[in-house]
């Protein structure tokens, strides 16, 4: 199996720049890739302050500078061609991940795993746009990626064995804890947080309490460590719409996207990514007290 020392990461919104942080932080020459130049920028500056914020609370045992040293950025997918694994991250949808995969097939050596952090959708699929399907497989992480543990790997139809285990590797060395799942949508985790999302939207849509209150409901009595609402504002609610679209589509009715949540992905009120979401949050990204949209 091919040794791992530089990992690629296309897309660096939210979850790319989680990646490419726990990449570097963890070793790896790390090769970062956005189709918006001001994306990589921001990741760049994001990661730098989240390296200082650890380092400052004593979870980072390197010094910033040579975590930091560790980051590359490639101004197109062809320079990518050196990197020993690659991790998609780029917005869940279908064709645009397509066109990346079509793209890396031809950039990346044979014996270089493609793996796809999307959160719901059919590794088969995506893996159908390669020539080499059976290089592609399912690496779900989690927001946010340096704190969270799991990583779940998914196998779609044409996935080989050896490229299953170089992504259990990968997502060790990156400190995770991996499980292996076998594709269905939604895989073991994106299906049930993404009914509680919009159970919690429907509840809202109905009055049955305010959006803080149901929060305190699911953290207090159930014991979940973040509201719904509070977890939605940092995944984004477009991205949730995305995932439960796709769930309403291949696993039935339960799946239906709330009216309401609809709604506020056509505000703009993605979540904490762009300020506001069911909360509102200042410029450091703290949630604004009393700032609990009504409905
Ligand atoms: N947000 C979460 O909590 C979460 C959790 C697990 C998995 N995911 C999955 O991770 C993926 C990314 O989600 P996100 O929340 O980071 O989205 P995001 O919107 O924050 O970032 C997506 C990035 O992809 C870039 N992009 C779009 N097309 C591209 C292309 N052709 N080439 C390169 N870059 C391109 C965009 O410019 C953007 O910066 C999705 O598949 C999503 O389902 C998200």
């Amino acid at each position: 199996m091919r040794e791992v020392k530089r990992i690629g990461v296309v897309g660096t919104g939210v979850m790319g720049q989680g990646i490419a942080y726990q990449a570097a932080v963890s070793g790896f020459e790390t090769w970062m890739y956005d189709a918006r130049p001001e994306a990589l920028e921001k990741a760049l500056e994001q990661i730098a302050a989240l390296v200082k914020r650890q380092k400052e609370k004593g979870f980072l045992r390197d010094e910033p500078g040579d975590v930091l040293g560790r980051l590359r950025t490639a101004r197109s997918l062809g320079e990518l061609s050196e990197c020993d694994f690659v991790i998609e991250a780029v917005t869940e949808d279908l064709a645009v991940k397509h066109s990346v995969f079509r793209e890396l097939d031809g950039v990346c050596a044979p014996d270089v795993v493609l793996a796809t952090n999307t959160s719901a959708k059919s590794i088969t699929e995506i893996a159908a746009a390669a020539a080499m399907p059976e290089r592609v497989v399912g690496m779900h992480f989690f927001n946010p990626v340096h704190r969270m543990e799991l990583v779940e790997v998914v196998r779609g139809l044409e996935s080989a064995e050896w490229a299953v285990e170089q992504t259990e590797g990968v997502g060790r060395s990156l400190g995770k804890e991996t499980i292996r799942v076998n594709e269905r949508p939604g895989f073991a985790t994106s299906r049930i947080s993404a009914m509680i999302g919009n159970e919690a939207f429907y509840m809202l849509m109905e009055g049955v309490s305010s959006a803080e209150e149901i929060d305190k409901a699911i953290k207090l009595g159930l014991h979940f460590p973040m509201g719904p609402f509070e977890l939605g504002d940092l995944v984004g609610w477009d991205t949730r719409l995305h995932v439960l679209e796709y769930l309403h589509q291949t696993l039935g009715e339960k799946f239906r996207p709330c009216p309401l949540l609809v709604q506020y992905v056509r505000a703009g009120r993605l979540g904490k990514k762009v300020g506001r979401g069911v909360y509102e949050y200042d410029e450091e990204g703290r949630r604004i007290p009393g700032s609990a949209s009504g409905r």
